[in-house]
């Protein structure tokens, strides 16, 4: 479970108490989540051990990741732009890419290919066709069944939230979840009680399982 667009001290603590996995910072400079390297820097600082910090960015330039590299230390990068594998692997880090839920098979598996060193997937509404973090589910009829004998994994994102997370998980099983919107009181300010209930949400669906 990855929660998304931290700002805050108090957001990091509610995560890692409710038992996130990760927690995930936005430097993309048009969001509205955006961070301030320094802000992130003291922010991962505080992050326990077996949480991962993972830093997002949407067609960077290679100064600005390396600076956030260098000055913030995240675990994993996130990449939700037109990047390309080449430029993804230069900076010799573990990182996940972003795919829009529009594609089909074949360019899924395209992008797949271009991405071979990325650990994982993660499918949302916007990955494409602009900025994420809006909010919006995508239609799940469209979830990645059969990806051949590539068995990395798939993260659901795109409008999660306390009251869809059980059905979504129950339905997809996903490998992981990323929730930005969905738990916060307004944009970069996320709310304990929806983190700890999107939590409950999740367990639930386990417990169906
Ligand atoms: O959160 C943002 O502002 C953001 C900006 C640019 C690209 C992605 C962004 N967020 C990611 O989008 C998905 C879905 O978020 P939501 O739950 O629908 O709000 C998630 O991975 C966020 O990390």
């Amino acid at each position: 479970m990855k929660i998304c667009g931290i700002t805050r001290l108090a957001d990091v603590e509610a995560a890692v108490a409710a038992g996130a996995d990760a927690l995930g910072f936005v430097f993309v400079p048009a969001s509205r989540r955006s961070i301030r390297v320094e802000t992130a820097r003291d922010l991962v600082a505080r992050v326990p051990a077996f949480v991962q910090a993972v830093a997002l960015f949407a067609d960077p330039s290679v100064d600005w990741v390396e600076t956030v590299i260098d000055q913030v230390g995240p675990d994993l990068l996130q990449f939700h732009g037109s990047e390309t594998g080449r430029f993804c692997r230069q900076f010799g880090r573990p990182y996940i890419k972003a795919v829009s839920a529009d594609l089909d098979d074949e360019a899924r598996r395209r992008i797949m290919q271009e991405h071979h060193t990325a650990r994982g997937f993660l499918i949302d509404s916007h990955a494409v066709s602009g900025l994420g973090g809006t909010g919006h589910t995508f239609d799940w009829s469209r979830w990645p069944r059969d990806n051949g004998r590539d068995r990395r994994p798939w993260i659901l994102a795109g409008g999660l939230s306390p009251e869809n997370v059980t059905e979504a998980v129950a339905t997809l099983s996903p490998y992981a979840v990323d929730v930005s919107s969905g738990v916060e009181e307004a944009p970069g300010i996320k709310s304990a009680d929806k983190i700890h209930a999107f939590m409950r949400g999740v367990g639930h669906a386990r417990d169906q399982h």
